[in-house]
């Protein structure tokens, strides 16, 4: 297996390789794990995101998420970010897991991702996130915009796709952190779950 086709250490299941990139310079060096969630709702060929007003990742589109809190699994943490974010309940399906880590941070975020094709409720816009549709095709006739990969995390371009086509998948992506905040992607792995 040539180097690019291995997984990135803390990714142990049976993938096979689907993209990488930043080959080459090291993996950072493995830190504690800290449990995240993002979730999407995914309709045909539209997707919807937020755009997140404060905290971390600010200034960016993505999906409704944040941290697991002790008391709760995963996907209660998902489904509750969902609705509080975006006002809406969905019965998410976990399709994802992305380790992130930034170099000179304190953790390793697991970031636990889902989907679900159907909601209840009303989007509705939260103090933490504007909810909008996306178009995931490249001609798009609801007159959606296309999917702002130039205002989402680096990498993220490598797997949304999946999440149309409900493929799981795993991965891994580590950041520098620039003099203005910006993020860098470093190195980035993601493979398909062998079904
Ligand atoms: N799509 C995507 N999401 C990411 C990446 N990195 C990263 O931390 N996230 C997500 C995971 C979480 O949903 C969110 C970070 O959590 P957060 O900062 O919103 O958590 P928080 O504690 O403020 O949230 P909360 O529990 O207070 O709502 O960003 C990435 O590379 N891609």
């Amino acid at each position: 297996m040539s180097d690019d086709q291995k997984p990135p250490p803390g990714l142990d299941e049976k993938l096979s390789y689907h993209t990488s990139g930043g080959l080459e310079v090291e993996w950072l060096p493995p830190l504690p794990i800290k449990y995240y969630t993002v979730a999407h709702i995914v309709q045909n060929d539209k997707i919807l995101l937020g755009y997140k007003k404060r905290g971390f990742g600010q200034g960016k589109y993505n999906g409704f998420g944040g941290k697991v809190e002790p008391n709760e699994s995963s996907l209660q943490a998902a489904i509750r970010e969902l609705e509080e974010e975006a006002g809406i309940k969905a019965p998410l399906k976990h399709i994802g897991v992305l380790l992130f880590i930034v170099n000179g941070a304190d953790k390793t975020f697991h970031i636990d991702i889902y989907y679900a094709e159907e909601f209840e409720g009303t989007i509705t816009e939260s103090d933490e996130m504007k909810p909008e549709w996306f178009s995931l095709s490249t001609n798009d006739k609801d007159g959606l915009p296309p999917v702002p990969w130039d205002k989402m995390w680096d990498t993220d371009h490598c797997w949304i796709p999946l999440l149309r086509e409900g493929k799981p998948f795993r991965g891994r992506a580590d950041f520098d952190k620039g003099e203005s905040g910006v993020f860098i992607p470093r190195r980035w792995w993601y493979g398909l779950l062998d079904e």
